[in-house]
């Protein structure tokens, strides 16, 4: 059964890719203010110490605007280091500086280095994705790593995916480890939450 989802997993990244790099830059761009403006507006996250998130990368919703204004205001900001064995390690984001380019053009932070196990001390994760579907089912690129990271954070660490409007979808293809996230950005529908019972405050957001 894994192995058909498997090659459904394959067959879906493919097509997603491909249909991100057909979008114009203004798309990439409006994304990246309504993650911020989604997650920035919400009361319990204005509190919490530390927020994961990803750095985006070529064709993925812009997160640069999130992570400046989470900096600024205090927010200490976790970036993951791709490591060679597909875990992910985290350092924090200080300033434009903090950053060096890494393999498939990413810039990585390259201060003090947390461990693999710093998911576990994070409030909420940001995490890139292909597609998420109406049950918080995530599609990523397919090193397995933030299924690895999403595994070690706490019991009540929200993840939240954000993706483009046609990837929020009915169904994405599930494994055994897939994780599910409790919230997803669009573009078009801003913040949904999922009843996955992970969310700081259930008034808000939903
Ligand atoms: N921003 C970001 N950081 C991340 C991830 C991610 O998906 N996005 N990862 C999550 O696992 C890990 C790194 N894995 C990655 C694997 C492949 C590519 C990649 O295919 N990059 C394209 C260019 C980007 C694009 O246009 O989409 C390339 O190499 O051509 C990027 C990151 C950790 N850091
Ligand atoms: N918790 C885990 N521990 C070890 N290996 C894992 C874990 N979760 C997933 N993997 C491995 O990672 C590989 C890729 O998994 P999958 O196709 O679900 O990646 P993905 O969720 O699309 O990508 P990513 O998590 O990197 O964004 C699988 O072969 C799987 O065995």
């Amino acid at each position: 059964m894994d192995e058909t989802a498997r090659s459904e997993k394959r067959r879906m990244r493919r097509r997603l890719l491909d249909a991100r790099r057909a979008m114009d830059s203004g798309e990439r761009e409006r994304a990246g203010s309504v993650v911020r403006d989604a997650l920035t507006d919400l009361p319990w996250l204005a509190m919490s110490g530390t927020v994961a998130c990803y750095h985006s990368v070529g064709t993925e919703p812009g997160t640069h605007r999130l992570i400046t204004a989470l900096w600024k205001r205090g927010t200490y900001v976790l970036l993951p280091i791709f490591l060679p064995d597909g875990n992910l390690d985290w350092a924090a984001y200080d300033g434009p500086e903090s950053l060096a380019p890494a393999g498939h053009g990413l810039l990585e932070p390259t201060g003090h280095r947390y461990g693999v196990g710093a998911p576990a001390t994070v409030d909420a994760m940001v995490c890139p994705a292909l597609a998420v579907d109406r049950s918080g089912g995530r599609l990523g690129r397919g090193a397995g790593c933030y299924d690895r990271a999403l595994a070690l954070r706490g019991p009540h660490c929200p993840a939240i995916a954000v993706v483009y409007d046609d990837e929020f979808v009915d169904e994405v293809p599930g494994e055994a480890h897939d994780l599910r996230v409790d919230a997803v950005i669009t573009p078009g529908g801003g913040l949904r939450v999922f009843d996955s019972g992970v969310w700081p405050d259930r008034n808000r957001g939903d």
